[in-house]
């Protein structure tokens, strides 16, 4: 049977990119919980696209038998790599500290994307958790998704790195649509100043850019409690604020209207190549 996603179209999951440019702000709690939260009525695949430092895994204390670089080297199938997480959420997990595998030759993305595209057939959603910063693998993932979450927090060191991220898809790639989350809020008003913040820079020194506000994530201590006990914050502490706050995002997510969903990854593989050739 073919899987339809959420939009009616078939065999064609939404894929969403979630990115930070700065490291530590939440990107990767983040993209366990609202795939968490999406998986309740929908078949949602969590990559752990953190090429060099993988931890999707380590925050659900599953242990991979085999990982990218296994397919890579053609020791199995993407398939194989696959974990089965809380409520059947499906989880491909990076490959840590495999520093090789940071720098991908064109053909192993391309490769990758092959495998990608026959493994997400069936799915309504995709996730990738990208590594912090602005390395050609954050680039090439953003660029290969239908949509792109960012993450920052109130600092500002947060925020420049973010613009930064924005800077360098915008002029070199043509991406002008993003999401902002803003995480570790320390009062409610306080997500959609730093969203204002960021708006206005971005609107001054790049112009036609759409950036929505997709909302805050308050700073809750049972994050980390519930990292350290390897169980996602929304199936440990259902009604914590951070809890709440994400169920909203993940809302606004399964609501968002996309134009147009054109094939698997593997169509946009191509056409990323030829961008960069
Ligand atoms: N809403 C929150 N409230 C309190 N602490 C949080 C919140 N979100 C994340 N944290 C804490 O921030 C730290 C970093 O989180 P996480 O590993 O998800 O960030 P990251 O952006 O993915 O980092 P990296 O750059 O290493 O990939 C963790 O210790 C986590 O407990």
């Amino acid at each position: 049977m073919p899987g339809y996603n959420s939009l009616g179209l078939e065999n064609c999951p939404k894929v969403f990119t979630i990115s930070s440019g700065k490291g530590g702000v939440g990107k990767t709690t983040f993209a366990l919980n609202i795939s968490y939260a999406l998986c309740e009525r929908n078949e949602v695949l969590l990559f752990d696209a953190d090429l060099g430092l993988a931890n999707v895994d380590v925050l659900l204390g599953l242990s991979p038998k085999f990982h990218i670089g296994d397919v890579l080297a053609g020791r199995c199938q993407l398939e194989e790599v696959v974990l089965t997480g809380p409520r059947g959420l499906k989880i491909l997990p990076a490959s840590s500290g495999i520093v090789k595998l940071t720098n991908l030759s064109e053909s192993q993305k391309m490769m990758l994307l092959d495998s990608f595209d026959r493994l997400t057939t069936g799915l309504d959603y995709v996730f990738l958790d990208t590594a912090a910063g602005i390395s050609e693998n954050v680039l090439y993932f953003n660029l290969a998704s239908h949509e792109r979450i960012l993450i920052c927090t109130p600092e500002p060191t947060a925020l420049t790195d973010v613009y930064a991220l924005i800077k360098v898809l915008f002029k070199y790639h043509y991406i002008k649509r993003f999401h902002l989350v803003v995480n570790m809020i320390k009062r409610p008003s306080q997500a959609l100043e730093i969203y204002r913040q960021l708006l206005r820079v971005v609107e001054k020194f790049l112009g036609s850019i759409s950036l929505n506000f997709l909302g805050g994530i308050p700073a809750d201590r049972r994050v980390s409690e519930a990292i350290r006990a390897q169980v996602p914050l929304l199936e440990l502490f259902p009604n914590s604020p951070a809890s709440q706050a994400i169920r909203e995002i993940a809302l606004e997510i399964a609501n968002m209207k996309t134009d147009k969903l054109e094939g698997g990854l593997q169509f946009f593989g191509r056409k990323i190549m030829g961008v960069c050739a």
